[in-house]
């Protein structure tokens, strides 16, 4: 699973960017470092070349981090607490108080809208509140006026970071969803349906759980294209999918394949539940008509061929060429019917 999902930028995104702010805050430290060596601050200088070195080491060991979330955490908190301490300190300049901008910036970029708004807020406002009992001078109009820029244009940062991130989030799922999906049924597409079917098999390898994968094709779906128009065929492929999701686990996997063929994935299942299951599926779809209009009703079947993991097949195209046989063999003798393992083809299968 990718980590990133709904966590702001896409895993390589985050990655590339965090190897990137480690190396320039790296760099910076190494560069405030040599001031400190000119003020004859020794100690603190060797300690920003050390977690410069630190950072810059983790920039080049990002590569083959797999959770990069800890690595964002162990940056971003101590960061916000430096920037906090720069504010404390006595010798700091009110400019120091700019660094908090970086802070919705940041955790949005690397965390995404909710963990980034929660991981911001606390560290504005202690900010604020740092920055009036410093700096603010409440009796004098120049004192409001400087008080008013420094929050609100924090303030603007914080919405509009938060705005545009919220935005991006929801385009990114809304791209995704298309990408793997088909426009028409809303089921996934083919292109999902295979990745899903791999996942199966590897899942299987590790966990030893068997599942069945099933290819349908409607029946004589030309006849009813002929006979009632595109429109009520496109209907027809619409209520297949929802009368076979209405039986369907959540767990379970539908997809469309092209034309009027569809796949499932009956994960967590034995051969013989799993024929059962489709046995009932098939019966279900016969006794299901589609309804529209004035009374107007279309009854639609398909034929089921169905394989199991890992008795028919160990490889995902060995099975799918098990249940392709099984499907077209269905078809052959007489349609409307789910032959699987145990089924009258078995003999003309091995042979
Ligand atoms: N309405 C509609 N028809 C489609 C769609 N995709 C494919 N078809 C039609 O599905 C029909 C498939 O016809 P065939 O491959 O001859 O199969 P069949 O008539 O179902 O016959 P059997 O599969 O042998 O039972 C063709 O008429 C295609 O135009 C679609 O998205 N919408």
């Amino acid at each position: 699973m990718d980590e990133a999902a709904g966590n702001g930028l896409g895993q390589q995104a985050r990655r590339s960017l965090l190897q990137l702010i480690f190396v320039s805050t790296g760099a910076l430290l190494w560069g405030f470092a040599l001031l400190q060596f000119d003020n004859d601050n020794t100690l603190l200088a060797w300690l920003e070349i050390a977690v410069g070195s630190l950072l810059i080491w983790s920039a080049w060991y990002l590569r083959r981090v797999r959770w990069l979330t800890p690595w964002i955490y162990a940056y971003l908190l101590p960061t916000f607490c430096f920037q906090i301490y720069i504010m404390l300190m006595p010798a700091a300049s009110a400019t120091a108080f700019v660094w908090v901008y970086m802070v919705p910036m940041l955790a949005y970029l690397l965390l995404g809208g909710k963990a980034g708004l929660l991981l911001s807020l606390p560290f504005m406002l202690l900010a604020v509140v740092l920055y009036i009992t410093r700096y603010a001078d409440l009796q004098t109009a120049h004192g409001l006026i400087d008080l008013g820029n420094a929050v609100i244009c924090g303030l603007m940062i914080l919405l509009f970071v938060h705005f545009y991130e919220v935005r991006r989030a929801n385009a990114q799922q809304t791209l995704e969803r298309l990408a793997e999906t088909d426009a028409l049924t809303g089921v996934y597409n083919r292109g999902r349906f295979q990745q899903l079917f791999e996942q199966c098999i590897e899942q299987g390898q590790r966990s030893g759980d068997g599942f069945a994968l099933v290819l349908l094709d409607v029946d004589h779906f030309k006849q009813v294209n002929d006979g009632w128009g595109h429109e009520v065929g496109d209907r027809a492929l619409r209520h297949l999918c929802k009368v076979l999701q209405r039986r369907l686990r959540k767990t379970d996997v539908i997809g469309r394949l092209g034309g009027e063929e569809f796949g499932l994935l009956l994960r967590s299942t034995d051969a013989q539940a799993g024929e059962q299951l489709v046995q009932v599926l098939c019966s279900q779809l016969q006794q299901t008509p589609l309804c529209w209009g004035d009374k107007q009703e279309l009854r639609i079947t398909a034929t089921f061929g169905v394989a199991h993991w890992p008795t028919d097949a160990l490889d995902a195209e060995s099975l799918y060429r098990r249940a392709d046989q099984r499907l077209y063999r269905g078809k052959a003798y007489g349609r409307n019917r789910v032959i699987s393992q145990g089924g009258p083809l078995q003999i003309s299968e091995l042979g």
